[in-house]
């Protein structure tokens, strides 16, 4: 029985970035042969075992085939005869199919090192075509290593277009393609995550609102800013989708299942685009400033709202610059008012509601007077 370190760890240990986690592959061996050392499965679906120390990842060598449509009809042969080429072979890109030994040498059949020699990212064979997430690993990966100077090569382009053309996305359950897309949203390059999905036709079918060539560049360049920023996920998601209408924003986000707060940010991000916009025609006074504030629900929500204006500050030109500007000062005003200072001056019940909105609305007149 051999092993072999395999997949993403090859690829990051040679290409100096930090590795995460350490994928092996196994041999020459059984179930029982692994159990008998110690190793506890838990693949259900294939032999995939724990190591009864580091807990690292062992998988027995096997190859896969697609058997029909969908995302569950794949047969998987693994026995002690299946060799490391063959598992390999079952692969997504040249660069994730490398292995090395125990005592350090690099097993290349698919010219992975070459490839990223040459920084590209190549499909293994076609076996590719059976696995329709992979269209979304190669453009996340894409996204990772394009600073490096890497690019897909044109043969790969060419399968994935075909796969997207013959309706393949359709396959893959919304969870599995947002989780691609939450991680290329924290890629050293997001937008190119993007830019090649919109290439191959992909991007019509998993986000058809980001169609118009306006729409796109401006979600991309606001993604790219909060990029910049260090935004969390739904920042940036948020910030993508700014210039497509809030309704229909808000249903692209459930639509793909993305979590709550993605979702609840692009509906204020959206909002805030479209309330922001109609200021540049008409002065904004207290009670739109005060509206604003109830809808996003500063009160509660204080440090979202800080959030809401730091995408605003990306997604907006730089003629919003000011109101987002007074928007930060009379909601840090308004937000000072103390309900306790009105108890004690004898408000209560529908009169202390008031007597707060009030004094809140006297103190955004105070930020937005000259
Ligand atoms: N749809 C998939 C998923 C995974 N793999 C293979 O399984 C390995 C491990 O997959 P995973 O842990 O998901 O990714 P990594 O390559 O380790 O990359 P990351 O840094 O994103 O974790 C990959 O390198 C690749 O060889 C594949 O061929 N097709």
């Amino acid at each position: 029985m051999q092993t072999y370190l395999v997949g993403g760890a090859v690829r990051d240990k040679l290409l100096g970035l930090a590795v995460k986690d350490r994928d092996w592959v196994v041999v020459g061996a059984t179930p029982d042969d692994m159990r008998a050392k110690g190793f506890k499965q838990v693949g259900a679906d294939f032999p995939v075992f724990l190591h009864p120390k580091t807990g690292e990842e062992y998988a027995l060598a096997r190859t896969e085939r697609k058997q029909g449509r969908g995302y569950h009809g794949f047969t998987v042969y693994s026995a002690p005869d299946v060799t490391l080429e063959e598992d390999l072979k079952r692969r997504d890109l040249t660069i994730n199919a490398m292995a090395e030994t125990e005592d350090g040498r690099l097993v290349d059949p698919f010219h992975g090192y070459a490839d990223l020699d040459q920084k590209r990212l190549r499909h293994v064979s076609e076996a590719f075509a059976e696995d329709p997430l992979r269209i979304l690993r190669t453009a996340r990966f894409a996204a990772r290593l394009q600073p490096m100077g890497f690019t897909v090569c044109q043969q790969t382009m060419s399968l994935m277009r075909t796969m997207v053309s013959l309706g393949e996305l359709a396959d893959l359950v919304p969870e599995r393609v947002w989780q691609e897309v939450q991680r290329s949203l924290h890629e050293r390059a997001p937008g190119v995550f993007f830019d090649v999905l919109r290439e191959l036709g992909a991007l019509d079918i998993l986000i058809p609102e980001l169609a118009r060539e306006q729409t796109f560049r401006a979600g991309l360049q606001a993604l790219h800013c909060m990029h910049r920023m260090n935004g969390t996920t739904a920042q940036r998601f948020a910030s993508l989708l700014s210039a497509v209408p809030e309704p229909t924003a808000v249903h692209r986000t459930k639509a793909m299942k993305s979590p709550n707060d993605c979702r609840d940010m692009t509906h204020l991000v959206c909002l805030f685009m479209h309330r922001l916009a109609i200021h540049e025609t008409r002065t904004v006074t207290p009670e739109d400033i005060m509206e604003l504030l109830d809808k996003a629900d500063l009160w509660r929500r204080p440090e979202r709202f800080e959030q809401l204006l730091d995408t605003l500050a990306c997604t907006t030109g730089a003629e919003l610059a000011e109101l987002i500007g007074k928007l930060r000062l009379a909601a840090q005003s308004a937000q000072d008012v103390s309900p306790q200072d009105l108890l004690k001056q004898g408000f209560h019940g529908k009169e202390l509601g008031e007597a707060i909105r009030n004094e809140r609305l006297a103190r955004i007149t105070q930020v937005l007077t000259p």
